[in-house]
Formats: structure tokens, sequence, C-alpha cells
């Protein structure tokens, strides 16, 4: 890489007498640029004054062959400071605001004076010298500023109560003058150093104190006052040789009321004060502006969803899943890389990479939300110690879930059964996607020993379940289950320790843990799922089971299916003992894809040498020619990140060779291959189709490069949405 040069730049920087100051000066010196050595030279505590230090590092810069001038002013008047590059050198650029001083205390002891001394230094010098350079940097439209803050001030330190708010303090002015210097080029940054210097002599262990050399931090912030560097509003923690952003960030939150029309009280605050500090998908807000918006669309939820309840409790949660998620539920409902077509299941890097569809049971199941134990009668209760999973359903509405998302969910209890001994609940949750309803799912949640509440035996809005047709059944698929098999399972976020805890086990009446209801079904669902929806799970349209005896982990399951129509019929026994354990269920499909016929010969793959062809450039071209505007955010999506890279690659060829040259690999040896027929390829560029649907569709496939695909991939699904 070229150096980085600082010729024609004026910089000043403040506190650069000694230790990480010194270095700063030293390093933009010996790189071209013109250096005001600011230094009051006065102690760590800020008494006294001496030219002594700047001076010296005045010298060092000239001996070197550097331009640079001693400035001996106080920040306080940091309009001198500014005096001073102006007189000798006829502008400033730059502006490192290095100066401080401490005066530690613990906080009863601090006087006025250590306070107002320490604010003075650190506070109001870095806006008198930032303010004097301000109306320069906004004429010339550009400015490079650096404030020095601290871990002290970003997390707080024992004795520096007086620093610590002063060194946060400079965060706040950097965020602002970031947002009012962004029109100008003016960039402010923070750096968060921790070096060895004056400040920190006595206070660092000196083992550490040796290695955490200046000179490891200066060209950090060298970086951040080049003409190259595009951050603002970053703060930067540098030490020993290591750099890091480090940001704020805010929490989901929690409303905390039902309805619009309820108060808020003390007590709702309460109720509702795990979910005000879950940081589960906390996020880093980039401007104040998102804040509004941000709120304004929650307040729009509230109102949304307080209206979708009406007078119902619900429970409304978000969901988020990746494709580890899906792996590892995929294990723990028995899928194996011994299975040739488990691997699409298990491996993200597959071209076919897919999530199983009962996968999407868990984020309907609620398992956090209290409203089962909630919903029971008076007098009676519901808890991990006396629920079984009875029942369960999913019915897919909208396209099928991609491999990562979130997704809102909505859960209410719509009905409390009476089964004589038991309770059974029955919840329905509706799953959302962008406010747009996937699917739905329904469970019965069979209370042991609550019953006898004189209350109704079924529900018109229960699923029911469908028995198996009498006959010989037309498939069955064995597999034995493996005794953790409940043990990874839970993995997936179930973790009712009826399933791990063998004295919970015996409690509940089972000679060790039970395998959970969903880890059987899972199992069940992926023999139908083979046996006849092709192994497509985007075949699958609905699916109820009722869980009829439990299964202990190790115990071989048999799935016995009839195909009616569209409708699979299943039940599932164990068979060392003859028991079923799921009866009444199916899987309704899109199409019955029996297995002979589900795997037909891999089609032949279209090469990525057709995506070349000149004939179809000139069609798409044609294409993009006819609708400029909206091939540039359809067409364009795939080449628009890779040309970001810098790179020159012909657009609208979507050659993947030019990616692969884009990730650095040997030119002319492409790593990637895309597989999309010459239609649809054209049907992209002409904006009728839109690649993230026809990746989602399989109409388009990147493989190879698995890092390269797997980048590939987001791009598009990002870059559609624009
Ligand atoms: C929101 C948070 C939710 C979190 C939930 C999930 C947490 C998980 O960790 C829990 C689990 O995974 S548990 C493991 C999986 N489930 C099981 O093993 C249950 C197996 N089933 C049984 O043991 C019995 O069927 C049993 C005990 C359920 C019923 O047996 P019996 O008492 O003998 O019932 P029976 O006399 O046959 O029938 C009585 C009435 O109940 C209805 N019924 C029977 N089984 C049902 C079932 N599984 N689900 C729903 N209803 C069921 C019958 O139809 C009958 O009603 P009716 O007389 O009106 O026809």
């Amino acid at each position: 890489m070229d150096q980085l040069r600082f010729d024609g730049r004026v910089a000043v920087v403040t506190g650069a007498g000694n230790g990480l100051g010194k270095e700063y000066a030293l390093l933009l010196g010996s790189r071209g640029a013109k250096v005001v050595v600011n230094d009051l030279g006065g102690a760590r505590d800020g008494a006294g004054q001496s030219a002594n230090f700047a001076d010296e590092v005045v010298k060092q810069i000239k001996d070197k062959g550097g331009v640079a001038v001693a400035d001996y002013n106080s920040v306080v008047e940091g309009e001198k400071i500014i005096k001073t590059a102006i007189d000798n050198f006829g502008r400033i650029d730059i502006l490192i605001n290095n100066a401080g001083i401490l005066r530690d205390r613990s906080f009863a002891k601090i006087s006025d004076q250590d306070w107002d001394l320490v604010f003075a230094v650190h506070m109001k010098g870095s806006f008198k010298t930032t303010q004097a350079a301000w109306e320069i940097f906004k004429k010339q439209k550009y400015g490079r500023v650096v404030m020095t803050s601290s871990n002290a001030g970003l997390l707080g330190n024992f004795g520096q109560a007086n620093y610590s708010a002063a060194k946060l303090g400079l965060v706040g002015l950097a965020n602002t003058l970031a947002i009012e210097g962004e029109k100008y080029n003016i960039k402010v940054n923070t750096i968060v150093p921790t070096a060895a210097s004056r400040l920190t002599q006595d206070i660092l262990p000196p083992s550490m104190f040796e290695a955490m050399k200046p000179d490891l931090i200066a060209p950090v912030v060298g970086y951040m006052v080049h003409e190259s560097f595009e951050g603002t509003g970053l703060i930067i923690d540098s030490t020993l040789g290591f750099a890091t952003k480090t940001h704020l960030v805010r929490a989901e939150g929690s409303a905390l009321r039902k309805k619009p029309t309820d108060p808020v009280t003390i007590e709702s605050v309460k109720q509702n004060w795990d979910k005000v500090v879950d940081m589960k998908d906390a996020k880093h807000i980039q401007k104040i502006s998102e804040v509004t918006v941000n709120l304004v669309d929650k307040l729009q939820d509230f109102e949304d969803r307080s209206k979708m309840d009406g007078d119902r409790e619900s429970y409304w949660t978000t969901y988020s899943y990746n494709s580890k998620d899906l792996s590892l539920y995929a294990l723990g409902v028995g899928a194996s890389v011994v299975n040739p077509s488990d691997l699409k299941f298990l491996y993200e890097g597959h071209e076919d990479f897919v999530a199983l569809p009962t996968y999407f049971i868990l984020a309907g199941m609620c398992m956090e939300a209290p409203i089962v134990a909630q919903s029971m009668p008076p007098g009676k209760h519901a808890d991990f110690t006396n629920i079984l999973h009875g029942e369960q359903y999913i019915e897919f509405v909208g396209d099928y879930p991609r491999t990562e998302g979130t997704f809102t969910t909505r859960c209410y209890v719509v009905d409390i059964l009476d089964k004589g001994s038991s309770a059974v609940a029955v919840v329905n949750s509706e799953i959302y996607q962008d406010k747009e309803l996937i699917y739905r799912t329904q469970q019965h949640i069979f209370v042991l020993g609550q019953g006898g509440f004189g209350g109704p035996r079924a529900s018109k809005l229960a699923t029911e379940v469908a028995p198996a047709p009498k006959r010989k059944p037309d498939a069955v698929v064995e597999q034995r289950t493996a005794e953790d098999q409940a043990a990874l399972y839970r993995l997936s976020g179930d973790y009712n320790p009826l399933h791990i805890d063998p004295n919970m086990a015996t409690t509940a009446g089972h000679p060790k843990p039970i395998l959970h209801g969903l880890a059987t079904l899972g199992i069940s669902a992926r023999h139908v799922l083979a046996k006849y929806a092709g192994n497509n799970p985007a075949n699958v349209k609905a699916l109820k089971a009722r869980f009829v005896k439990p299964v202990l982990p190790g115990h071989t399951l048999a799935t016995e299916m009839w195909v009616e129509g569209t409708r699979v019929h299943f039940q599932t026994k164990v068979k060392e003992t003859g028991n079923v354990v799921i009866a009444g269920a199916y899987v309704d499909l899109k199409k019955v894809e029996s297995a002979a016929a589900a795997a037909p010969a891999a089609p032949a793959p279209q090469s990525a040498g057709a995506l070349k062809s000149d004939a179809l450039f000139a069609k798409i071209t044609e294409e993009v020619k006819k609708n400029p505007a909206k091939a540039k955010s359809i067409g364009g999506v795939f080449l628009y990140n890779i040309l970001d890279g810098g790179k020159t690659v012909k657009q609208w060829t979507l050659d993947l060779k030019a990616a692969a040259v884009f990730e650095g690999s040997p030119k002319g040896k492409p790593e990637v291959t895309m597989t999309v027929s010459d239609e649809d390829l054209l049907a992209i560029a002409s904006g009728s189709l839109n690649p993230q649907t026809a990746f989602m569709k399989g109409k388009l496939k990147i493989a190879g490069n698995i890092m390269l695909a797997q980048k590939l991939g987001p791009l598009l699904k990002s870059d559609a949405k624009l």
C-alpha cells in the first residue's frame, strides 16, 4: 500500500509535549504535515508551566526534516492555539484534542477546584480549540477532529468521578459535531487510548506500563485524521497494538401497558422490567432520527397489536434464528450426515440449504410466556412439573421462511378445556415477518391433574386430529433415537428439565428423562418429507399430530404412513414396545412426490458459461436500456456491491469470475458458479423476477467457494429490498 501522507496539511495536536500527543505530532510531522505542537508544560494535575516539552518535540520533528512550531497556550484559550497555526502555516486541517489532566480523588473528597480544573482542560479546552477551528473547516469543506475519551468515562473508574464525567462528555461533543460537520466533510471521531503516559505512569503496573507504548496507538489516530478516513462519530478504543470500535446499543424495550387507554403504573413498570432490560435484540442506533422513527413504529405496532388483541390477553414476542439454529435443530430431530439427503438441513454451505418445516413450530412456542399459567381457572395451576405437550399444529400461509430471519409472534390461549382429571390449554400462535402473517401454529398443552373445574370438554377453535386409514400403511420408515437425543434437542430452546433432569423425570413418573414431543414429531415429519414430499419443505402446507405416549431417548421410532390425496396420514410407534406415541397425525402437501419420483437424476445445471454468451448479454443490455431505473435497483443489485470493492467489473455480465477476483483469488480462476436459466436471468434483469425470490425459490443458485457464495447470497437478499 502507498504510504498515507499528510503533505500540505496542517495539524494541531494539544498536549503534544509528551506521551500520546508527542507520538501523534512526531508521526504526522514525519508524514509531511506541518505541526503545531501545543503544550502548556504543566504537571499531571495541571500545575505549573514550561516551554521545554513542546520545544523538544518541535526539535525532534525538525531534526527529521519536518516542519513544526511550538505553542504554549492553555487549551482553555484554544483560539490562540489555532491562531498559531494560521499565523505560521496559513491554514488548519487536523485537530487532535489530546491535552488532559488528572485530579483523582474518591467522590466525597472532590473539591470544586478539582472538578472545575478537570472540566476546564478536557471539556472547555476541546470546545474552545475545536470551535476556533470550526469556521475554517466549514469554509474549506475539510476538517479532521479527534477527541480523546477514556474507558474511565465509558465505564467509570474508582476515584475518577470528575475525569470520567468530562471524558464521557467529550463523546457527546464528538457525536454532535459529527452530525453538524457531516455536510462540510468534517469528520469528528473519538479515540479511547490506554497508554503509558505521564497520566498513567504510577497508576499502571510497571510491566503493563512498559508494554502500552503510545507509538502503538499513534498510527490509529493517524489514520483517523487522514483524508482517506471516511468514518465519523466513531469511538475507537486502542491499546497494545489493538483497536476496536465501541458503541452504545439500545434494547428492543417493552410497552409498559396492555392497551393505549391503560395507565402506566409503578406495578406495570415492574411487571415489564425484564423485557425493558432484555438486551437479546439490542441494536446500535446510528442516528438520533432513528430513535424517533423507532418510537413511531413501536407506537404504531402497539396500537395495531392492541386492536388485534381486543379483549384477549396476548403475548407478543420476537424470535430470531440463523443457519446455526437450523443445523442444530436438524441434529436434534435425527438428521445425519450419514444420510446424504439430510445434508441440506445440516450444512449452511449446501446449495439447497433449507429449514425443516417443523423447525418453525419453535417460534410459536412462547415457552417463556406465562400465558397458560395465567389462564388456568381459579384453584388450578400449570407449571413445568405438570404440563405435557399434547398436540401440535402448524400451517404455512405465506412464502416458505428463509434460512435466517426474525419473526414477531403473537401467542394467546383460545380455550382451557376440562378433560375430567386433567385440563388442556389450547394455545394459538401467529407468526409474522415484516407484519405479514407467514404461518400459524396451535399447541394443546395437557395440564395433568388440573381438570374438574366445570369447563368445556371440546373447543370449536381447536384443529382436530385425523385418524389414520384402517388399512396397512403404505410406507414405514424406522429410526433409532440416540440416548442423547433429548440432551441435543433441548439446545434448540426447550429447556424443560423433564427432558434432562433424572430427578425431575422420576418425580413426573418417568423412568428417565423423556424425549420432547416435538423431537419425536420432527423425526417423523422428516420421514414423511423424504418419503412423500420430495424432501422439499416448501411442499408442506400443514401438519398436525397428537402425542399419545412419552418416548424415551434410545427408543426406535417407526413412522407409518398412508397417502390419501395430498394428505399423508401418519402415526409413530416405538418399535421396542409396540406403543403408538404419535397418533391422528397428518401432513398436508401441495403435491405428493413419492420417494422414487422424488429422487430424479440431478437436474443438469446450467453452466456459468451460459451466462457469458454474448447474445444473452446483448438481450440483457437491451432490457436494461428499456428501463434503466428499474434495472439499476434490480438487475444491478448483484454487481453494485461487487463494484463497491473498487474493482472494474463489466456491468450486466453477472460474471462471477469478477466476484472471485474481487475476493482476491487468482484472476481467471472462477471459484464460484452461478446456476440460473437464461429466462430467469433475463427476467431478473428486466425486473419481472426479484432476485431475492429467485434465490429463495432455488431458481438462482450460487455454489463453489462457500465463503464467497455465502457472501453473495446475503448481498442479493439485502439489496433486493432497496
Ligand atoms: C406455552 C408453553 C408451552 C410449553 C409446552 C411444552 C413443553 C415440553 O417440554 C413438554 C413435552 O415435550 S412433553 C413430551 C411430549 N408429550 C408427551 O409425552 C405426552 C404423551 N401423551 C400422554 O402421555 C397422554 O396422551 C396424556 C397424559 C396427555 C393423556 O393421557 P390420558 O390422561 O390417559 O388421556 P385419555 O384418557 O386418553 O383422554 C382424556 C381426554 O384427553 C384427550 N387427550 C388425550 N391425549 C391428548 C393429548 N395428547 N392432547 C390433547 N388431548 C388429549 C382425549 O381426547 C380425551 O378427551 P375427550 O374425552 O374429550 O375425547
